[in-house]
């Protein structure tokens, strides 16, 4: 590569939202930042206007390979993933098969770095199979080249307290955490959405807000037990808010996590019978909601995750009761959060950079070392990086989408704020809102 394209001046961005300054990127770091950085040999990109974050992180993604190549791959997710300002996800373990051997996980990571789109760090299956009985060989796919951090049955709930105690014991050799999809499976057998007033007008069978709950009690107990670090997924309830609100504040090691549609979306989409809005955990009521939001920006909620959950149209375009659980996330989340929090004065972009990328490397603990992600835009640290346009603003389409599935609840919404660029280690992987693939990828 010659200098002149991997030196860069990004004139006049706002770092986290603050004062415009230079940022010049050389060599894959952050080079200088202030006024009138050096530009010989570099290509000058006109930031004025543009927030400039740290490339966000995800925890949850489905990239639904190996298995479900017809819905997403390794390569069409993650160029969606880069196009919604990321520079690494976390691919859960729901794969065909399951990513519970060094040997998946190490195939999944593989992928992830043959595409070059975004960092791709495998979730290790708690159970084999995700079948809940047997515990997954967490130490092989921790010691792999994946370097697997993250343990999930995401889809499944680990039910069994013992499994659970034993997973959680057992990451604490590697500092490793179990991500926990929270739902009682005996209380929400059958269940099709949230159990209120609009599942009993609808006639469709509920999913109670306790049998999220129960879990997350139990749990965050377990995890102050064994001294382990737990990190709660997708939480749909204003009491999930008030138990994780407790957990912390009796200094048990839990985290937690809220999508972009539970914090936007609430059950009354229902009423349409789309299964466009059938979604594990279902989304909630407004009251829940609003205690998300609120949860998000006093830090009770550390991490938005976007659960990107891609299905193909024969798994949507049916009855509600056919239809797959789950909805795209990765190219609509940043705008989501700035319409919701940002646009209405709730956080700050700092508090942005903390939710959406800080605090998820950390709990991935991918914040170290030459890969490191999640890290602050200071001279010396990787240069991962995204640009915002907080001015924009833009009506989701889906058939615009990269993700090879269209299942985005968000189809003729208008949202705020628009990814500009996208840096992985000083190298464009977005300009101007387009993809720029990387010399020798794989597509
Ligand atoms: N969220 C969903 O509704 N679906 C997810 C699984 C999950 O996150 O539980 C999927 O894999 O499709
Ligand atoms: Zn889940
Ligand atoms: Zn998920």
């Amino acid at each position: 590569m010659s200098a002149l394209e991997d030196t860069w001046v990004l004139r006049g961005v706002a770092p986290l939202g603050g004062d415009p300054t230079d940022v010049l990127v050389a060599d894959g770091r952050i080079a200088a930042l202030g006024a009138d950085v050096a530009t010989r040999d570099a290509t000058v990109v006109d930031g004025h206007g543009l927030v400039a974050l740290p490339g966000l992180v995800d925890l949850h993604t489905h990239l639904r390979e190996p298995g479900r190549e017809d819905a997403e791959t390794v390569a069409t997710g993650t160029l969606a993933a880069a196009l919604g300002g990321y520079t690494a996800v976390h691919a859960m373990a729901n794969t065909s098969p399951t990513a519970d051997t060094a040997g998946v996980v190490e195939q999944v990571w593989r992928l992830g770095h043959d595409a070059g789109w975004c960092d791709v760090h495998p979730v290790g299956a708690v159970s084999v199979g995700l079948a809940g009985t047997q515990l997954a060989e967490l130490a092989a796919m921790a010691h792999s080249a994946a370097r697997v951090r993250v343990f999930s049955d995401d889809g499944q709930c680990v039910h069994d307290p013992v499994l659970m105690r034993r997973a959680l014991e057992y990451v604490k050799s590697f500092d490793g955490v179990v991500a926990q999809h929270a739902q009682e499976p005996r209380l929400t057998a059958g269940a099709q959405m949230h159990e209120g007033i609009v599942s009993a007008q609808v006639g469709l069978a509920g999913w109670p807000a306790v049998a999220e709950e129960a879990i997350i009690a139990r749990d965050v107990l377990l995890a102050e037990h064994v001294g382990s670090r737990l990190h709660v997924l997708h939480v749909s309830t204003a009491g999930s808010v008030d138990l994780i609100r407790w957990a912390k504040s009796r200094g048990i090691a839990v985290t937690a996590e809220a999508t972009p549609h539970h914090l936007m979306l609430t059950d009354e989409l229902a009423r349409t019978y789309d299964p466009l809005y059938k979604v594990n955990p279902p989304l909630r009521t407004a009251e829940d909601a609003e205690a998300l939001r609120e949860g998000l920006a006093d830090g009770t909620i550390d991490t938005v995750g976007t659960d990107h959950a891609p299905h193909t149209r024969e798994d949507k375009d049916c009855e509600w009761a056919a239809g797959a659980f789950g909805m795209l996330g990765l190219e609509t989340a940043l705008a989501v959060v700035q319409t919701l929090m940002v646009d209405t004065g709730r956080m700050t972009w700092a508090d942005v950079a903390r939710v959406m990328s800080f605090a998820p490397a950390r709990i991935g603990r991918i914040d170290d070392g030459p890969m490191a992600q999640g890290r602050p835009l200071a001279v010396g640290e990787p240069a991962n990086l995204v640009l915002v346009d907080p001015a924009a603003r833009w009506t989701v389409e889906p058939e615009r989408l990269a993700s090879l599935s269209r299942n985005t609840p968000y189809g003729g919404i208008e949202l705020s704020g628009r990814v500009v660029a996208t840096f992985l280690r000083g190298r464009p992987t977005v300009l101007d809102g387009r993809p720029v693939a990387r010399e020798g990828a794989t597509r």
